[in-house]
C-alpha cells in the first residue's frame, strides 16, 4: 500500500455543498484543508487534477460482495425462485477460499468504479474482512443469519455472528466494522430477530436486514402476524437509528411515518428491484418524510455489477417515471443518497468533501466525450458519468487507484483466481 501521509489534489472541480474549483490537502487519513492557497510544497505527493472532478467516495449500503462469483446465475426469475432454485443450492457449496476469491474480485470492481465503503451481509465473512483489509477500503460486515424457525440453527447462527464481532470488529485501522445481520422477517424467527437487536445494542453495532422486498413477503408476514413487515419488526424492537433496512419496496404510508419517527435508514436497490421484478420503492415519499434513504447494488447476481454510478442514475429515473413528476429526486438529493446519507447510515465520518472528514475521495475524468460540456458538474456525475470514468481513488488517506491502476491489488491475478473459483461453484 502507498505509505504517503500527505497528498495535494491540485485544482479539481470539487463537489461539496457548493461546486467550486479549489485544491484539497489530505494529511494522514483526513481532509486537512480545502483552499486555493495550497501549493506543491505542502504535500509529499501532488496529483494534478485540473481536468478531474473530486467527489466523496460512493457508499454502497446493501450488498453481498462475494456473490460476484454468481454473476450471470439465475437471470429472469422472481426472488423466491431465484433464491430457492439458483442461489441457495450454489451457496451451499461455498468455502472460505471461494468467498475470499469472490470478495477480492468485488474489491477490484468497487475501487475501479468509485466505491470507498460498503455494507455487506453474507457467509464466511472473515474472508471478506481479509479482502477488505488488503484492498484498503471501508466496510461494515455482518454474518448473514437465517434460522428458518429452527431452534438449534438459531443458536448456531448467533454464535457465528458473535465470532465475527470478536475476529473483525474495528479491525484494519478501524476501516472494518461488524454489523448484526438477520436475513429477513420471513426467514428468521421472532426470537432470532429479538436476540439480534439485543446483540447489536449490547455491542453498539448496526442492524442490517432485508425488509418488504416483495409482495409475497408482505402477504406472508401479514398472514402470520396480522401486520405489515415494518410494523412487525417494530414490535420486536428492531427499528432504530441503527437499523438499515434493505429494499423497503412495499412500505405503506403509515410505515414510512414509522421509519421516519424511528430514524431507520432505507437502502434502495433499483437494479435488483427491477431485475427480480420486485417492484418500485417509494423513494420520493421516503425523502419527503425525512427518512434517511441510501443506495445499494445488492448482490451481483441480481444486478449484475457493483457500479454505484449506474445505481444513482437508475434511482432518479425510476422515481421520475413512477411518479410522472420530473421534479422528484433532484440531482443533489440523488447524489446525497449515494454518498453522505450512506455515511450517516453506517456512522462513519465521511461522505462529504469537507475539512475534518475522513479522506475518502474519488477523482473522475472529465476529458471524455460523454462528460463534455461540463455545464453542471453535479449533473454530469449523476446522469452522464460511468464507473469506468473513475481515475483515482483515495480511501482513508491512501491512494488505492492511481490513473486507473490499482495500487494494493494485483488485478489480473484476482480475475484469474475468481474465474476458476466461479467454475468450482
Ligand atoms: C444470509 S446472507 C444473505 C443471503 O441473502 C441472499 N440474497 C441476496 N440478494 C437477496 C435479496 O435481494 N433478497 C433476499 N435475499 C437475498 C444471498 O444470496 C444470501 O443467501
Ligand atoms: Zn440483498
Amino acid at each position: 500500500m502507498t505509505q504517503t501521509t500527505s497528498i495535494l489534489i491540485k485544482d479539481p472541480i470539487i463537489i461539496a455543498d457548493e461546486v467550486h474549483r479549489n485544491s484539497i490537502l489530505v494529511v494522514d487519513n483526513k481532509i486537512e484543508e480545502i483552499s486555493s492557497k495550497l501549493n506543491d510544497n505542502d504535500a509529499e505527493v501532488v496529483i494534478d487534477a485540473h481536468d478531474k472532478i473530486a467527489m466523496p467516495g460512493l457508499v454502497n449500503t446493501h450488498t453481498h460482495v462475494a456473490m460476484t462469483l454468481l454473476r450471470g446465475v439465475g437471470d429472469d426469475q422472481a426472488l423466491q425462485t431465484w433464491l430457492n432454485d439458483y442461489i441457495w443450492p450454489r451457496e451451499a457449496n461455498l468455502t472460505d477460499e471461494l468467498v475470499y476469491a469472490g470478495s477480492r474480485l468485488a474489491m477490484v470492481e468497487m475501487i475501479k468504479t468509485g466505491t470507498t465503503m460498503f455494507n455487506d451481509m453474507y457467509f464466511y465473512m472473515q474472508q471478506t474482512a481479509k479482502a477488505v483489509e488488503e484492498a484498503g477500503i471501508r466496510a461494515t460486515l455482518g454474518y448473514g443469519m437465517i434460522d428458518l424457525f429452527d431452534d438449534e440453527k438459531r443458536k448456531q447462527e448467533l454464535k457465528n455472528a458473535k465470532e465475527l464481532i470478536k475476529s473483525s470488529h474495528n479491525t484494519a485501522d478501524g476501516r472494518i466494522k461488524v454489523a448484526i445481520t438477520p436475513h429477513a422477517p420471513n426467514t428468521c424467527s421472532a426470537e432470532l430477530i429479538q436476540e439480534s437487536v439485543k446483540l447489536a445494542s449490547d455491542n453498539n453495532l448496526k442492524l442490517h436486514i432485508h425488509v418488504s422486498e416483495t409482495q409475497d413477503e408482505v402477504d406472508l408476514i401479514k398472514n402470520e402476524h396480522g401486520m405489515t413487515p415494518f410494523k412487525y419488526l417494530d414490535t420486536l424492537g428492531a427499528l432504530s437509528e441503527d437499523t438499515i433496512a434493505a429494499h423497503g419496496v412495499w412500505t405503506t404510508p403509515d410505515e414510512i411515518k414509522l421509519l421516519s419517527e424511528r430514524g431507520v435508514t432505507v437502502s434502495h436497490n433499483p437494479s435488483s428491484n427491477m431485475k427480480l421484478a420486485s417492484g418500485i420503492a417509494p423513494v420520493a415519499d421516503y425523502l419527503e418524510n425525512g427518512v434517511n434513504t441510501t443506495i445499494g447494488t445488492d448482490g451481483v447476481s441480481s444486478n449484475n455489477n457493483l457500479d454505484m454510478f449506474s445505481e444513482m442514475k437508475l434511482t432518479a429515473l425510476m422515481q421520475k417515471v413512477n411518479t410522472l413528476n420530473p421534479e422528484v429526486l433532484k440531482t443533489r438529493q440523488t447524489f446525497n443518497m449515494a454518498t453522505v446519507n450512506g455515511a450517516k447510515a453506517l456512522g462513519v465520518n465521511t461522505g462529504e468533501l469537507k475539512e475534518g472528514k475522513l479522506a475518502d475521495i474519488v477523482l473522475v475524468d472529465t476529458n471524455v466525450a460523454h462528460m463534455v460540456p461540463l455545464i453542471d458538474p453535479l449533473s454530469n456525475i449523476v446522469y452522464a458519468a460511468l464507473g469506468s470514468d473513475v481515475n483515482t481513488l483515495i480511501c482513508d488517506g491512501k491512494i488505492l487507484l492511481k490513473d486507473k491502476q490499482l495500487t494494493t491489488l494485483n488485478e489480473q491475478e484476482i480475475i484469474d483466481e475468481a474465474r476458476s473459483a466461479a467454475l468450482q461453484l
